[in-house]
């Protein structure tokens, strides 16, 4: 099957400052894809140049087949996103919304299917203010549907929930896999990318500097320790190691 997304030598630049210096990887239809990396590795930068939201300083994005540069308009149909630190107006309802959503895209679904969907039906006439950050999410997500996308990218999603509501939104948004979409997550939970995510692209000043499976990455890092002569206390023990573990080593960082 042909990747839904193909991005190749991504370069972003803001004036002299090069926020994204090469970023390549391909991404299969179905799949959660995980982009993590430290403040300011450039994740925000990649993904606001693959949405067309920002244009790249250089290199190519294929979504579903097509060139963005050519088919932007098409592209911007088929994708949903959640950007970081999203909001909405205080007063505005959960059903105003989504209908207000709704109405920028000629192919949007039905608002009542929509918040019946994602359990936000008793919601429907609650102010934005008034909802739990749990149910700000939902909406987020649902919002990000509205027009049926292919694929949503949701950025720093659970970042400020408490670590129930986090789960909550796990589960939302192996939801949106299993309704056949394909999600790109950026996020800086280990625990998460690690749990949800099918591959995870390490970006790290930049660049691409480990692209896999967590398990092979958690896996060739066991075998590193393995390998090791003496055992460091820098290190975790062999049988413990998470993805947290082998991300703080990637970006250069004692893990414990
Ligand atoms: N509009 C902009 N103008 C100038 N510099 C920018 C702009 N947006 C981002 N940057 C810089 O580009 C670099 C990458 O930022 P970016 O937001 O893409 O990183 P990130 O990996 O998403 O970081 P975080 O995890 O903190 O969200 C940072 O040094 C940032 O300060």
């Amino acid at each position: 099957m042909a990747p839904v997304l193909v991005v190749e030598h991504l370069q972003k630049h803001y004036g002299n400052h090069k926020a994204v210096k090469d970023v390549s990887f391909s991404v299969e239809a179905g799949e959660i894809f995980g982009i993590v990396g430290p403040n300011g590795a450039g994740k925000t930068s990649s993904v606001e140049c693959i949405i067309g939201l920002r244009p790249a300083t250089a290199g190519t994005i294929q979504l579903l087949g097509r060139d963005l540069k050519q088919h932007g308009s098409y592209i911007r149909s088929k994708i949903g996103v959640q950007l970081q630190q999203a909001t909405l107006p205080d007063r505005l309802t959960v059903a105003e919304a989504l209908q207000l959503f709704g109405s920028f895209y000629p192919q949007a679904r039905p608002w009542q299917k929509v918040i019946e969907e994602w359990g936000l039906a008793e919601q429907a006439k609650t102010a934005f203010a008034n909802l739990s950050g749990g149910q700000k999410q939902r909406l987020f997500i649902a919002l990000s549907l509205i027009h049926d996308p292919e694929i949503v990218f949701l950025d720093e999603l659970t970042t400020g929930l408490d670590p129930q509501a986090r789960r909550i939104t796990w589960n939302l948004i192996q939801d949106v896999r299993k309704r056949g979409k394909t999600v790109m997550l950026v996020t800086h939970f280990m625990e998460e990318v690690e749990r949800l995510c099918d591959r995870i692209a390490v970006i790290d000043q930049g660049t691409v500097i480990a692209l896999d499976t967590p398990d092979r990455m958690i896996a060739a890092y066991q075998h590193d320790l393995r390998q090791q002569p003496v055992p460091s206390r820098d290190l975790p023990h062999p049988e413990r190691v998470t993805f947290e573990d082998v991300f703080l080593r990637l970006i250069g960082q004692p893990a414990h």
